[in-house]
């Protein structure tokens, strides 16, 4: 059995592509919401337009699913260790796929850790990459690294959670995964705020290309291969989210750009991320001078013009 925890635009769009493979449930931690997206087979809350297919149960008591199911954990990140702890019981001898993409501000953990601490039994995995919901949820092409450190139930997953849409590429490296995901939406931040600000897209390409530097030095002192990196999880979620104003992180930085307010209540992992990364940079005695102004800039102790004059002022150096 397939279960996806989190009825959010990411949850309920894996959801909609898996039902193409068979029967699915959705949980949603809310019983109204959870009542409202089965009255009406959409979930007007996150996804709005779109149907829910008839193969998709919806549960607000996650004590009904079987112990044995695999359960995707759409979750944003800062969440992940509450929603854990209060469903431990239930989660302990599921396998369990995080679907989220950060690092815990107060733990400096990635999703996967975050797991393996709080349910030390549970097989654990990543699904993360470049995807928006709504592309995967109206079945455009869609395609995403699995990251498994056992080889064998990551082969299972990934022939279980490929379907006729999304297509799951499989590795072993977890911590290249899991960074990639989370650092992009930093960089993500750090380019929306160039747009926002009318910086230019020469600034953008030179910002997303020093950030992937910044990504890979970080992700391989902390165990990665600089070619998990390179990957889906990592150049190719880069990409999608530093380009697109679809983009929630893109969005959130360009409001910064403009000096605009954004809504608290949108989920923008790479706010805590950004200041997580720096507190490891700091402890670890990494270079990261572009997350450092993106942390500043979400703290308020730097104006844009300020940060560009940081990074711009740099001492020269080979590339
Ligand atoms: N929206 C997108 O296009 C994509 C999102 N992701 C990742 O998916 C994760 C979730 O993001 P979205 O679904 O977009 O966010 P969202 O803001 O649409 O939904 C978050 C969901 O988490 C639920 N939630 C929060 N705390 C919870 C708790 N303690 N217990 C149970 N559920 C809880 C909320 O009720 C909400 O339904 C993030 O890490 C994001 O980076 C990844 C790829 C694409
Ligand atoms: O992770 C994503 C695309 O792969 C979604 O990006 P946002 O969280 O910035 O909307």
């Amino acid at each position: 059995m397939i279960c996806v925890m989190g009825a959010g635009a990411f949850g309920t769009a894996l959801a909609i592509s898996l039902a193409h493979n068979g029967e699915v449930s959705l949980w949603a931690r809310d019983a109204r919401h959870a009542q409202e997206m089965d009255q009406h087979r959409e979930n007007r809350k996150r996804l709005p337009g779109i149907m829910l297919p008839d193969r998709i149960s919806i549960h607000s008591d996650p004590s009904s699913l079987p112990e044995d199911s695999t359960i995707l954990l759409s979750i944003p990140t800062q969440k992940l260790r509450a929603a854990l702890t209060e469903h431990a019981k239930t989660l302990s001898r599921a396998t369990l796929v995080a679907c989220c993409k950060g690092i815990e501000l107060s733990t400096g953990k990635g999703p996967v850790q975050i797991i393996n601490e709080i349910l030390p039994n549970a097989k654990t995995a990543i699904l993360t990459g470049p995807s928006f919901a709504d592309d995967i949820a109206r079945d455009l092409p869609t395609a995403l690294t699995l990251a498994c450190e056992d080889e064998a139930v990551g082969k299972t997953l990934q022939n279980n959670l490929t379907t006729p849409n999304l297509r799951l590429y499989r590795t072993t490296d977890v911590t290249g995964a899991e960074l990639g995901g989370a650092l992009k939406n930093v960089i993500a931040i750090g380019c929306g705020t160039v747009i926002g600000a009318g910086l230019g897209e020469s600034a953008r390409a030179a910002l997303m290309t020093r950030g992937f530097a910044e990504m890979s030095r970080m992700a391989v002192s902390l165990g990665a291969n600089v070619e998990t990196l390179a990957g889906l999880s990592g150049f190719g979620d880069l990409v999608l989210t530093c380009g697109s104003d679809q983009s929630r992180n893109f969005r959130y930085g360009r409001s910064i750009g403009r000096d605009e307010t954004f809504d608290s209540a949108v989920t923008v992992e790479g706010a805590a991320t950004a200041k997580a990364v720096r507190d490891i940079a700091h402890e670890k005695s990494l270079e990261m001078p572009i997350t450092e102004v993106i942390a500043a800039l979400i703290d308020q102790e730097l104006r844009v013009d300020q940060a560009m004059d940081m990074l711009l002022s740099r001492p020269l150096k080979e590339e």
